[in-house]
């Protein structure tokens, strides 16, 4: 067991070159900035989270296990960015007890912000163990690694919006009802809040759920629509735009990568600390969940003709109805409370975002091999 973890990170050897590179990259440049464990670093909003932390001062260190739902030289090339920032990022599972255990003898976190998950709606319909294993496994996994770790860190997680599952009831607000989800992830991400609330319940662990919805961005997920509706306008490969079965419209309250990542560093900025120790709780903890939107759905036929304009290139489109894949008709965030308590303000609307992110996908795509 121990050997393998120790491969993992590189220290067999004297000098530990693993083990400096670990300590370095989770150093914070003052006592009073954060040393975070980033679960799914090489991940879309992993890697923006992590620079940005890093940017800051804060102490980074990432986890992933590379895995192959989506071209993983994707991950590579964040994984060099991330590397050239000084943000170290260990390869390995959220399932692996000893190297989790490992790593919190390693650094004392003061947070964990947990990114790594099964993502993707649809793909559950192909792979539902791959959610267990991560989603609900991989998550009880590292939550135990929190709870024995002293100091007990801070956890910041990703929930999705997905967990309003086939509620109508629109702006979805944290409060409304969260019991009837139209996919195995949504299932998964809403059992994930109810695990993490007996955690904080049992082990005083603090806590925050943040419901992202619809995340795009630079540097993006290749599964998601926005990406290889580019990737199939510029091919001129046709595309798929679901319409309800009522015939009503499709939309997403899509929200841009920055605006997420102040969200996220909000959260760990204002999360109470945890009042256990070793495993032992000393009075109730911070438990929080909220919503992280844009406010303002917009249609994917309407997603589609941005696409259309910024790339000069008109799509070859057919409408058919959503199929029973587990997608949604509607995503619309009430963010009143994130704004109150995290002071939360998304700031980029979905043209805007679409320009950086068609920029940073034609540069990336023709200069591949150089990064
Ligand atoms: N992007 C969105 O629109 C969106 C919306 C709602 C919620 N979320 C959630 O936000 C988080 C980040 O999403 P993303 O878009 O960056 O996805 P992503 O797939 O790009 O990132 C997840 C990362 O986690 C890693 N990972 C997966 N399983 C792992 C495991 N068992 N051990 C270690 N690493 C593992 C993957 O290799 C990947 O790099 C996820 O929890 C996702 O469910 C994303
Ligand atoms: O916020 C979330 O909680 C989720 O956000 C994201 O899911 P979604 O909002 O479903 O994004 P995405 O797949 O890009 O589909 C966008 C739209 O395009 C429509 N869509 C899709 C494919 C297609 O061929 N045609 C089409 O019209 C489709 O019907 C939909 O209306 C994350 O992937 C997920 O991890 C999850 O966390």
């Amino acid at each position: 067991m121990g050997k393998q973890w120790k491969e993992k990170l590189g220290i067999l050897g004297t000098p530990p070159a693993g083990y400096a590179r670990v300590a370095k990259s989770a150093r914070r440049s003052s006592p009073s900035s954060l040393a975070v464990l980033v679960t799914g670093a090489a991940g879309f909003v992993g890697t923006h989270a992590s620079l940005a932390l890093k940017r800051r001062g804060d102490g980074v260190l990432g986890l992933d296990n590379f895995n192959r739902y989506y071209d993983p030289s994707l991950k590579r090339a964040r994984h060099r960015v991330l590397e050239r920032a000084g943000v170290f990022v260990v390869e390995g599972d959220v399932n692996d007890a000893a190297l989790l255990r490992k790593l919190f003898d390693v650094v004392p976190f003061s947070h964990v912000l947990h990114l790594a998950a099964q993502a993707g709606v649809r793909y559950a319909m192909q792979n539902p163990a791959s959610y267990v294993h991560s989603n609900v496994g991989g998550f009880v996994t590292l939550l135990e690694a929190c709870k024995s770790a002293n100091p007990q860190p801070a956890l910041v997680w990703a929930s999705s919006s997905s967990v309003y599952g086939l509620n109508s009831k629109v702006p979805f607000s944290e409060k409304d009802r969260t019991d009837q989800p139209a996919s195995l992830y949504a299932a998964t991400k809403k059992a994930g809040e109810e695990i993490a609330h007996s955690y904080n319940h049992i082990h005083g662990l603090s806590i925050t759920a943040l419901r992202f919805f619809t995340v795009y961005g630079p540097w993006g997920r290749p599964d998601m629509a926005y990406f290889f509706f580019t990737k199939d306008i510029l091919k001129g490969k046709l595309i798929t735009i679901f319409q309800s079965p009522d015939c009503g419209t499709v939309a997403r309250d899509f929200t841009y990568i920055d605006d997420i990542v102040k969200g996220c560093l909000a959260a760990l900025d204002t999360a109470k600390k945890s009042t256990g120790s070793g495993g032992k709780k000393k009075g109730p903890a911070q438990f929080r969940v909220f919503n992280l939107g844009n406010t303002s759905p917009v249609p994917v036929s309407e997603l589609v003709a941005i696409l259309e304009k910024l790339l000069k290139v008109k799509a070859k489109k057919k409408v058919l109805p959503m199929p029973a894949n587990g997608d949604v008709k509607f995503t619309h965030a009430n963010i009143s409370l994130a704004h109150r308590d995290l002071g939360y303000r998304p700031a980029t609307d979905l043209e805007t975002g679409l320009r950086k992110f068609v920029k940073w996908y034609l540069d990336f795509y023709s200069k591949k091999s150089s990064w």
